[in-house]
């Protein structure tokens, strides 16, 4: 079905090879003693049928919440990934739509807050424009939705020695721009989405607005990730000293596509709290220790040594 992951505690600990018995005890036992909030990161493997997917994504929520997760992020594309254009945006809806409402009604049932990572969204202009938006949508634990995302920097990539040949221009439109965090349980989370991860421009401005947790749900290429996927992420944390959260697509989606997985947590050091390895759906359960955050950033201030007065007036000629 799928793997759990529980990295726990300051002594992390991958307790997937361990029989179901212990994983379970240890749990209940490390879950009782910690005050900590606790993230849960997914990955899971979605195609064009959008019940298929949601019931997936349903099951990675309920055993995460059970595990004592109060938000659960799911990759890009956890709505669905068409194998065309055409599919693509036919599958569409706007926010008001069947997928997100099922979304916030699980989120009420369950308590739970959810990041969708990055939903196929028919925006306002979607009757002139026929393209749709790729956005991260934040829901509560009420069922609200109380933030959005769209997607800024588009994938249109052309690298055929490598098999990756992707337009997502063709059919979505990039967004306006960033949004403040969201205050979550978790911390403050910022909200990216997948291929924006290669912009830090994008993070150094959530973390100047506050931010202590970044995240950018993805589906990234298997071959752009086998090269970049887990570097990216852990210098975004080490430069901003955020949490980076990154939900993730892994394997076939069809004919044509793959993805990388590894959905990965990584704390404001830099160190691989979790990953999701690159096989199959799982989830992993982090504990999100604002007391890192804070002594990351108070034994090396970048941010007060940022050279913002020499680096934003743009360079003199010589
Ligand atoms: O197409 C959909 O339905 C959902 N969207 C995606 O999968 C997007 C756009 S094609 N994928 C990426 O951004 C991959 C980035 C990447 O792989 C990298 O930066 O290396």
């Amino acid at each position: 079905m799928f793997t759990v992951r529980c990295i726990l505690g300051t002594s992390a600990k991958n307790l997937t090879s361990r029989p179901v018995l212990r994983r379970r005890i240890e749990l209940q036992r490390r879950m009782s003693t910690s005050p900590l909030p606790v993230a849960a990161v997914c990955q899971m493997t979605a195609t064009p049928d959008k019940e298929a997917n949601f019931s997936a994504c349903r099951q990675l929520v309920e055993e995460a919440q059970q595990r004592g997760a109060c938000m659960v992020f799911l990759p890009e594309g956890f709505d669905y990934i068409g194998s065309s254009r055409e599919e693509t945006l036919s599958l569409s809806e706007s926010l008001e739509g069947d997928t997100v409402s099922k979304y916030t009604q699980l989120a009420r049932k369950l308590e739970v807050w959810l990041s969708l990572g990055g939903f196929h969204e028919r925006g306002h202009d979607w009757e002139s424009d026929r393209r749709i938006y790729n956005s991260h949508v934040i829901i509560n634990d009420k069922g609200d939705i109380v933030s959005v995302y769209r997607k800024s920097h588009l994938f249109d990539v052309e690298l055929p020695e490598k098999g990756v040949c992707l337009k997502e221009s063709a059919f979505t439109v990039p967004g306006p721009g960033l949004v403040s965090p969201v205050q979550t349980p978790i911390g403050k989370v910022g909200l990216g989405i997948c291929y924006d991860v290669r912009f830090p421009e994008l993070s150094l401005a959530l973390r100047r607005d506050a931010a202590e947790i970044l995240t950018y749900p993805s589906a990234f290429t298997a071959a752009t990730g086998a090269a970049h996927w887990e570097v990216l992420l852990r210098a975004r944390a080490i430069e901003t000293q955020c949490f980076v959260l990154a939900a993730a697509q892994v394997g076939r989606h069809g004919e044509k596509r793959r993805s990388y997985g590894h959905a990965l947590a990584v704390d404001p050091w830099g160190e691989v709290l979790a990953d999701c390895g690159g096989e199959e759906p799982g989830v992993a359960l982090v504990e999100i220790d604002p007391e890192k955050v804070r002594s990351t950033r108070r034994s090396m201030p970048v941010q007060q040594h940022r050279r913002d007065d020499a680096f934003y007036r743009g360079l003199e000629r010589s």
